[in-house]
């Protein structure tokens, strides 16, 4: 499609991320008069900056840890040195064709539904495009996805002031960094980098751990990490200057110690994103906003108000994970493709896992809305991974699970974790979750034998004799075998 004609079509897509492109895919089937447009570069946030370079640059910090084990195993061999050229040149190659895929998915849409230009609303119907001229809809998905909030006290360190987007075109590693923010960027590449021979110093606040809201597991984390780096979850930062040298920093590493002044590289800030949606003109349309400034809008159908506009992904601002931004695009597509006939969907059993190692992952109901919710109406159980067999024979033994249950009925209800793999275990979790199954029926399912899911099941034990459904859990279960 030209980028500069006055045009008008069914249904524009703005954004074309992992949320638009699934749209696109659902009003694709319905019509052919759709306007897909992308302001930025194609390939999505998930490809290009997000989920898999993120991935891709824990993967080689992972390894090189684990060498840190050899002698406890026995075994003879120094930790390897790191090569950062060659560590960010696989990163951004193997990137780059994860960026590809997309971008041939994006070819094969009909180039006529294509516009490269930003765009932002003029009124309910029309979109001006910062190539010029304006396009008219009678249905409009935004799917603008997020980017990164930068707190203005960080512009103090000017250029070497960097986010998740420059680290995943760096050629090599810098020598030290300070990131600020222990959410889930923070501490996955925090970590990563730190294992990777970098410098690192983690700066949080009020003893956050990624999405963790149990204080137990929080606890519980912040050992661990603090064990393995410099965290400072409750630090107090007195200033940031940009010297000769890098970033200079002086901070207390807690409310009560003596202030310290270190000089870092870069200062990575990783303290959460912004949804694009003030910069699309939305005040410029009739649609109710919420306190954010994001339409209000139900989530089961993604329609805002009972209007012809749509959103998801990242851009409401709720769930910004991958596959519920696909998930968004989807049935924001088949219902604008309907409209004004609008179905709602039930939205799946919350998953998220953070990729530090190790792993933070949380599932259902988290602790604090069960607690605002149920009261005193759900028990939890929990089982820590230092004793937990298969742990112990691979020498991941660190973590805590902890998993709750409603009171009334018996039905599991969410979990939260730090542990070995425990993307694994969320998995299980979700799945039987979903299937709202009771605590006892779960137990019912197999486990074998040694496997870190035993761990899940001496979780899921407590839990029961807490609900006052099911006996104390022995000592040492002897259908589970040794170390279960
Ligand atoms: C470092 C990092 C790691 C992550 N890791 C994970 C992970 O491991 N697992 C997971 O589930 N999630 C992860 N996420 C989150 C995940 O990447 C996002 O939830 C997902 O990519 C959001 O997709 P989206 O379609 O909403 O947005 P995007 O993919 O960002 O798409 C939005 C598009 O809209 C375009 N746009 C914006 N404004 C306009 C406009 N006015 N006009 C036209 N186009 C416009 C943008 O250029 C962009 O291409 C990670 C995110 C980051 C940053
Ligand atoms: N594995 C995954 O699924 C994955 C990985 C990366 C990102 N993501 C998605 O991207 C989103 C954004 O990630 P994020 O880590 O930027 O956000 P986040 O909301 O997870 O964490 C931001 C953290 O920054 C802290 N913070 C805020 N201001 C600060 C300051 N001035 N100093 C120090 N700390 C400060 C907050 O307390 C919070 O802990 C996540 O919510 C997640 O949905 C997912």
């Amino acid at each position: 499609m030209k980028n500069n004609q006055n045009t008008h079509v069914e249904v524009a897509i703005i954004g074309t991320g992992t949320a638009g492109m699934g749209a696109y895919r659902e009003v694709r089937k319905h019509t052919d008069s759709i306007a897909l447009i992308e302001g930025g570069q194609y390939g999505t946030t998930c490809a290009r900056v997000g989920c898999m370079p993120s991935k891709l640059l824990i993967a080689p910090g992972e390894l090189r840890h684990n060498t840190e084990k050899f002698a406890d195993f026995g075994l003879q061999g120094k930790i390897p040195s790191v090569d950062g050229k060659a560590v960010m040149k696989r990163v951004k190659d193997e990137r780059d064709r994860f960026v590809g895929f997309v971008n041939e998915d994006i070819d094969s849409f009909d180039e006529k539904h294509r516009i490269q230009a930003y765009a932002s609303f003029v009124d309910d119907h029309t979109l001006s495009l910062s190539t010029g001229g304006t396009l008219t809809a009678d249905k409009i998905i935004i799917a603008t996805g997020s980017r990164p909030n930068i707190p203005g006290f960080f512009e103090q360190a000017k250029d070497r002031l960097i986010t998740n987007d420059d680290v995943f075109y760096w050629d090599d590693l810098p020598k030290s960094i300070a990131v600020f923010g222990a959410g889930v960027i923070g501490l996955e590449l925090g970590q990563a980098l730190h294992r990777l021979g970098v410098h690192t110093h983690l700066f949080g606040v009020g003893d956050a751990v990624g999405p963790l809201s149990d204080p137990e597991v929080i606890a519980t984390s912040l050992e661990i990490f603090k064990g393995e780096f410099p965290f400072h979850s409750n630090g107090q930062v007195k200033s940031i200057e940009r010297n000769d040298k890098g970033v200079q920093i002086t901070f207390k590493p807690t409310p009560d110690s003596e202030e310290v002044t270190e000089t870092f590289d870069y200062l990575l800030a990783a303290t959460g994103r912004k949804t694009n949606i003030d910069n699309i003109g939305i005040e410029n349309t009739s649609l109710e906003l919420d306190g954010r400034g994001v339409p209000i809008y139900n989530p089961m159908s993604m329609q805002c108000g009972n209007s012809h506009v749509f959103i998801a992904g990242d851009v409401n601002g709720d769930i910004p994970l991958l596959h519920e931004a696909a998930d968004e695009g989807r049935l924001a597509g088949e219902n604008a493709s309907t409209f004004p006939q609008v179905f709602k969907k039930a939205r799946k059993t919350s998953l998220g896992v953070v990729f530090s190692d190790p792993q933070i992952a949380t599932v259902g109901m988290s602790f604090r809305a069960l607690t605002k919710k149920l009261g005193c109406h759900f028990a939890s159980g929990s089982v820590s991974f230092t004793g937990q067999g298969r742990s112990r024979v691979m020498l991941v033994n660190k973590g805590l699970l902890k998993v709750y249950g409603d009171k009334e009925t018996g039905v599991l209800l969410g979990a939260e974790m730090i542990g070995p793999h425990n993307e694994h275990i969320a998995h299980l979790l979700a799945w039987v979750i979903q299937l709202r199954m009771t605590v006892s029926e779960v137990l019912q399912m197999p486990f074998y034998h040694p496997v870190i899911e035993e761990g899940l099941r001496s979780a899921l034990r407590d839990l029961l004799f807490n609900l006052d459904m099911g006996a104390h859990p022995p000592l040492r279960c002897i259908d589970c075998g040794p170390g279960a």
